[in-house]
């Protein structure tokens, strides 16, 4: 650096510093000789005094009487410090103006002319403060200066091509500079030529791959897997192929463990050409979810074939035109999404499809739909002339122009062969429709779809979007089709539903649960309200326990009952009554009767056994066991009295409707008889006492027997009148008594009966 500069060097002093100063005797020439040796007298001293002219300044009478600033290239230093204060070879490069000053001073500001020598140098500020000298060094590296672009080669500041190329021009290359260029571009090349040969050599090494050729005896055919072919629906009635087919069959083999279909080929010939091999390279590249995958083909004639994934659902045609298949618009925009992704995807492969029809695009078992049999034009050539039939059924998916010209398809064509397919997807039905595919006009379109304009999912969500995207895609003019890109937006955008075939099959399905669930639930409802009625039913023929016994299959044990109270009544004259009334008045009459003594005993711990004609049967204590069995009865027959004289024969109103009750009580064996339409029977001595006591008895009139007489007692309350002694049949003699009436109040005081017969009352 030959440029000046200014250096500060700051300088405190300290109280030790004067003292250590002192202790070293270095204040002794000071003040004139007459030397300081107190540290403040030294501060003092070293702060107040002033100094002369540096020329003059001395230690006696200037406390820093000298400081400037030496420099000495370290080159220069053997020692490692330049000085003490001359370096070894005696020469102070730089050495700058003397000052002086007091210790207030701070800052000491030298200026220092340049520095010459480049390299490491070290900078040391000298201080003489009273006798004492100290250096303070620091170390700096001087470099050259410059000035590069100002257009002068400046090489006393150090400027040279390799520094300042802009100035002093660009360094000639050595030697070593030219072998390692041409070693580097060499090498470059080389590297560029081992991966273009490895890329060429890869490619053909591809091309003539023969992995994919299978013998057609290799793969293990599966002849019992048939599909149900889209062409059927058409050959039948348009077409008479001259055989009755219902099917048609796409052979299936395995091979590599995976399921393949068979596209046979018949060729009288094969040979595998390089244009061949080159379709086969271009195909086996193809990888797409929406592009069907070539597995292999078989060359060896008559066996041909091109070997392609087998989808399981069969072609698009097949699902469209099988009606047992439900197709939301969902599911429909999805096929036609899928279409479109998978020929997106050959067209910017370069592939043109040129055979795009419904049964091209086949259906995994994902519900995605896969474009296949695409490529490969020279390996399926066949020798064997297209079906007419086939072939004219074909024509509709092809673009006039082309049929015309017999031209090579364009992307266009596959275009407008997608439209076609989308009025399929519509209709799902043959593009003709009604039409002779024989005699339309090669110019002849399929019509656009008619939609029916309501929110139904069955029907087309957006059905003016439709019908444009057809119409461009068949336009007149090609260059006016969308790309299959471009197809592949608008059908996104109008596609409300925006789900893929798994996802709408899982919603389909949770829908359907749903429905189901709601069913079933609808249907145990049902079963449970004609459960319930079956039960009410059972239970009014059977008492509960008897009823629960037989429903859980057990069988009912014959029961005794030791104490039990037993009804009978029957209506006086019902003989007569009948022969007066038809057989329908007669029913009427005890449904009606039995109705009223069915709604009285409700209210009451008895049971109704049976009726028997005009007998009505009622026990109680059974098969509930109860104490107050008697009382029960008898209450209950006092209610079925008083009911009776106020009924109303329907169809005789004036008549009087008279019944006679009896009632016994005693022991009583109950069980259920017979296996179909089991009934729950009462047998024993009481029952038929209790009916002699009924058929002993007088109209409006409840006879009792002796025994219920005496549980009656026990309870208290009712009225009796003894009958007397009554000879009974089968009997003998037995006293009998009419209950008349019943009143509560009586219980309380006594627990008897009132007689009011012949003048007494028991109590
Ligand atoms: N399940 C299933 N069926 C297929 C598959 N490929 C073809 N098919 C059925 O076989 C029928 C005939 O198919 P191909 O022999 O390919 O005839 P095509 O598709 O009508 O016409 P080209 O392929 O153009 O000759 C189709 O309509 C489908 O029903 C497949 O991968 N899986
Ligand atoms: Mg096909």
């Amino acid at each position: 650096m030959s440029q000046g500069f200014n250096t500060t060097t700051e300088l405190i002093l300290t109280i030790p510093f004067y003292q250590w100063l002192i202790d070293q005797g270095f204040f002794g020439q000071v003040n004139f000789t007459q030397g300081i040796t107190n540290v403040n007298d030294a501060k003092d001293w070293c702060e107040t005094t002033t100094c002369p002219a540096p020329s003059a300044a001395t230690q006696e009478n200037c406390c820093i009487h000298h400081m400037n600033l030496h420099s000495c290239p370290l080159t220069d230093i053997t020692n490692g410090l330049c000085g003490p204060w001359i370096p070894a070879r005696g020469q102070i490069i730089t050495h700058s103006e003397v000052l002086v000053g007091n210790a207030l001073v701070g800052n000491w500001t030298n200026y220092v002319p340049g520095l010459y020598v480049l390299g490491q140098t070290s900078i040391i500020s000298h201080f003489k403060i009273a006798g004492a000298s100290i250096a303070l060094v620091f170390d700096l590296t001087v470099e050259p200066k410059t000035d590069c672009g100002n257009g002068v080669c400046e090489s006393d500041d150090g400027e040279d091509c390799s520094v300042c190329p802009k100035d002093c021009g660009t360094c000639p290359l050595e030697d070593w500079h030219y072998g390692l260029i041409t070693a580097s571009i060499l090498f470059i090349f080389i590297l560029i030529g081992v991966i273009y040969g490895f890329f060429a050599y890869q490619k053909r090494k591809f091309l003539y791959d023969s992995s994919w050729i299978y013998k057609y005896d290799d793969i293990k055919t599966n002849e019992n897997r048939l599909w149900m072919g889209s062409m059927i629906s058409r050959t039948d009635d348009k077409f008479d192929t001259g055989f009755n087919l219902t099917q048609v069959f796409v052979p299936t083999g395995d091979v590599d463990g995976k399921t393949v279909a068979i596209k046979r080929i018949e060729k009288k010939s094969f040979s595998l050409t390089k244009c061949i091999r080159e379709e086969v390279r271009t195909v086996r590249q193809m990888d797409h979810q929406n592009v069907c995958r070539f597995v292999g083909g078989c060359i060896e004639v008559p066996n041909v074939a091109i070997l392609m994934t087998y989808c399981a659902k069969g072609s698009l045609n097949d699902v469209l035109l099988n009606e047992e298949v439900p197709l939301s618009w969902s599911f429909r925009f999805s096929f036609a999404t899928d279409i479109s992704r998978g020929m997106k995807y050959l067209h910017s492969h370069k592939i043109i499809h040129g055979r795009l029809w419904s049964s091209n695009c086949v259906m995994d078992d994902r519900w995605s739909v896969k474009v296949t049999d695409y490529g490969l034009e020279t390996f399926r050539k066949s020798c064997v002339c297209e079906d007419e039939n086939i072939k004219k059924q074909k024509q509709v998916y092809l673009e006039p122009e082309l049929v015309k010209s017999q031209a090579i398809p364009t992307e266009h064509s596959d275009v407008y062969a997608f439209s076609v397919i989308l009025i399929e997807i519509a209709t799902r039905g043959d593009p003709f429709q009604e039409e002779d595919p024989y005699s339309v006009p090669i110019d002849w379109q399929p019509p656009l779809p008619v939609f029916e304009k309501t929110s139904d999912e069955n029907n087309c969500p957006c059905p003016d979007e439709y019908c444009k995207l057809i119409s461009i895609c068949r336009s007149h003019n090609p260059i006016e089709r969308p790309s299959f890109e471009s197809i592949k937006r608008r059908l996104q955008r109008i596609n409300p539903n925006k789900q893929n075939p798994v996802d709408l099959i899982i919603t389909m399905m949770e829908k359907y649960s749903k429905h189901l669930e709601s069913v079933v639930a609808e249907r145990t409802q049902d079963l449970m309200a004609e459960k319930h009625r079956t039960e009410t039913l059972l239970y009014s023929m059977l008492p509960r326990s008897v009823a629960d016994s037989l429903k859980t299959g057990l069988s009912v044990q014959a029961e005794s009952f030791d104490q039990c109270t037993i009804y009978f009544s029957d209506i006086v004259g019902f003989t007569v009554l009948c022969s007066k009334s038809s057989a329908l008045e007669v029913v009427g009459l005890l449904n009606r009767l039995y109705t009223v003594f069915d709604e009285i005993i409700e209210n009451f711990c008895v049971y109704k056994v049976e009726t028997i004609g005009d007998a009505y049967m009622v026990a109680s204590g059974l098969p509930k066991r109860t104490s107050n069995h008697a009382s029960e009865i008898a209450k209950m027959s006092l209610k079925i009295v008083e009911a009776a004289k106020h009924f109303k024969i329907p169809h005789l109103p004036n008549a009087p409707l008279k019944i006679r009750i009896g009632l016994h009580s005693g022991y009583v064996c109950a069980g259920v008889v017979g296996r179909t339409m089991p009934r729950y029977c009462l047998f024993g001595d009481t029952v038929n006492t209790a009916s002699r006591m009924e058929s002993n008895g007088e109209p409006y009139k409840i006879h009792i027997s002796d025994d219920t007489y005496s549980e009656l007692a026990i309870t208290g309350g009712f009225q009796v009148e003894e009958r007397g002694v009554i000879s009974v049949k089968g009997k003998g003699d037995m006293r009998t008594w009419w209950l008349t009436g019943y009143d509560p109040c009586k219980m309380d005081k006594k627990q008897s009966l009132t007689e009011i017969s012949k003048g007494y009352d028991m109590f």
